[in-house]
């Protein structure tokens, strides 16, 4: 079918710029703004709900939510310190949100006057995050969300001409935002769109591939993801003929694909996590904490995610003053641990495209290289692991990549499938690296 804003390639960018995206693999994501005060709390009362949804969920009068700014002060925010943990947690590029959906804008627009320079803190937090991140070696993505519940001409759905009027308003201030946003940040790699899902933005596909080609003018080799984009016929992520719109797929929230589908490597993708089952504002009340992920868990996303081909982006929910909860410091610190020893088989991998699926953990391979890495991540049971390689294929050796570094030698049980002794390794996540060679 012929479209006028469908997708504009059918195969994955292979510029530089996209290669060092899909080489990260891991990255962070960053939730912060007015939400992180009330924390999830509303006049005494948990509501158990994401804590950035607090003002729909509590049924906050904007006006009254928009005093929050008066009181965001942020006197702990210290951009380095947040950088210098990220860097320490392994990850190789953020996303931060500039404005979610509340309207709260952590730079100071021009063309709003809700924003963190209007408040006592009196920061651009952005410009302090992208230089502090670059400092670091961080690349630097930025959030925008569409859906704004602050701005007057901001529409769900288009039932009038004065609807259509007042949301033509509404997308060029996000449009002059959005070109705002690139003109004082040109070092960032990419834009992270979010609340595109109402029929309101969804019957302005045009717009959406305006926005993409604006910033990339903008920004050459600037990195957009597929939310962004609605087609002619308000189809999203992919048009209305399946190709994928943007540059890579990021509808992934929260879920990840089935270990097993290697239909997802075609494209670049990207799965976003919280840490917390369901918040990605900071939510300081149990129903949030009890629900924490451990490091092993989010490790095996990581694994999970390299395993076939995608990007995996943690996020942390500052709180309210600007400081990283303790708890989310020590995961990122666990996870970086565990990167620095084993990030052979993360960074630069992808899907080991001859190798099933094993079971117990993921196999990872980096493009155009004999070298297989198996994570494993699942202990077996028997403490035996067995390993089913390609056909024609023998295991020769597994060496331990973390410290002390382990060779096992592998027992073969029948053509093409062999099994490693674990012995009484410690049962934390382990990888090898697997020496293999044609069989005779
Ligand atoms: C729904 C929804 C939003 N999408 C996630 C990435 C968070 O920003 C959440 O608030």
């Amino acid at each position: 079918m012929e479209l006028n804003y469908g997708a504009s390639r059918q195969q994955p960018r292979q510029d530089a710029a996209m290669q060092r995206f899909r080489e990260h693999r891991f990255g962070q994501f960053v939730h912060w703004g007015l939400y992180a005060m009330p924390a999830g709390y509303w006049q005494g009362t948990e509501y158990r709900f994401a804590a950035e949804f607090l003002q729909k969920t509590a049924n906050i009068p904007e006006p009254e939510w928009a005093e929050l700014a008066q009181q965001f002060s942020a006197e702990a925010f210290d951009a380095d310190a947040w950088a210098a943990l990220a860097a320490r947690s392994g990850v190789k590029y953020a996303t931060f949100t500039t404005k979610h959906h509340d309207g709260f804008c952590l730079w100071p627009s021009q063309y709003t006057d809700f924003h963190s320079g209007n408040t006592p803190a009196a920061r651009d937090f952005i410009g302090e995050l992208v230089a502090a991140y670059q400092r670091h070696g961080i690349d630097v993505y930025l959030y925008y969300s569409v859906l704004d519940w602050h701005h007057p001409d901001w529409r769900y759905r288009l039932e009038s001409a004065e609807d259509q009027q007042a949301f033509k308003r509404y997308l060029d201030f996000a449009m002059n935002q959005l070109v705002e946003l690139a003109q004082r940040y040109p070092s960032v790699k990419g834009f992270w769109f979010d609340g595109t899902w109402d029929e309101s933005v969804k019957a302005n596909g045009r717009w959406t591939w305006e926005v993409e080609q604006r910033l990339k003018e903008l920004i050459p080799g600037l990195i957009v993801s597929s939310r962004l984009r609605a087609d002619d016929l308000g189809a999203r992520h992919r048009d209305s003929n399946g190709s994928l719109m943007g540059d890579y797929e990021s509808g992934y929230e929260r879920r990840l694909p089935d270990p097993w589908d290697r239909s997802v490597c075609e494209q670049d993708w990207e799965a976003c996590m919280t840490i917390p089952q369901a918040s990605w504002g900071y939510h300081a009340g149990p129903w949030a904490k009890r629900t924490r992920k451990s490091a092993a868990e989010l490790i095996d996303m990581i694994a999970h995610c390299t395993s076939l081909s995608g990007n995996f982006l943690l996020n942390f929910g500052p709180r309210g003053d600007g400081s990283i909860d303790p708890e989310d410091a020590a995961l990122a610190e666990q996870i970086g641990n565990w990167l620095a020893q084993n990030g052979a088989a993360i960074y630069g991998k992808g899907v080991a495209t001859n190798w099933s699926y094993p079971g117990w953990g993921y196999y990872t391979q980096e493009a155009d290289s004999e070298t297989v890495y198996a994570v494993v991540t699942k202990w077996p049971t028997a403490r035996r692991l067995r390993l089913q390689l390609p056909a024609g294929e023998r295991l020769l050796a597994a060496t331990l990549l973390r410290e002390p570094a382990l060779q096992l030698n592998p027992q073969e049980l029948e053509t093409s499938l062999f099994e490693l002794e674990l012995g009484n390794s410690s049962e934390e996540t382990l990888v090898f690296e697997l020496t293999t060679a044609a069989a005779e």
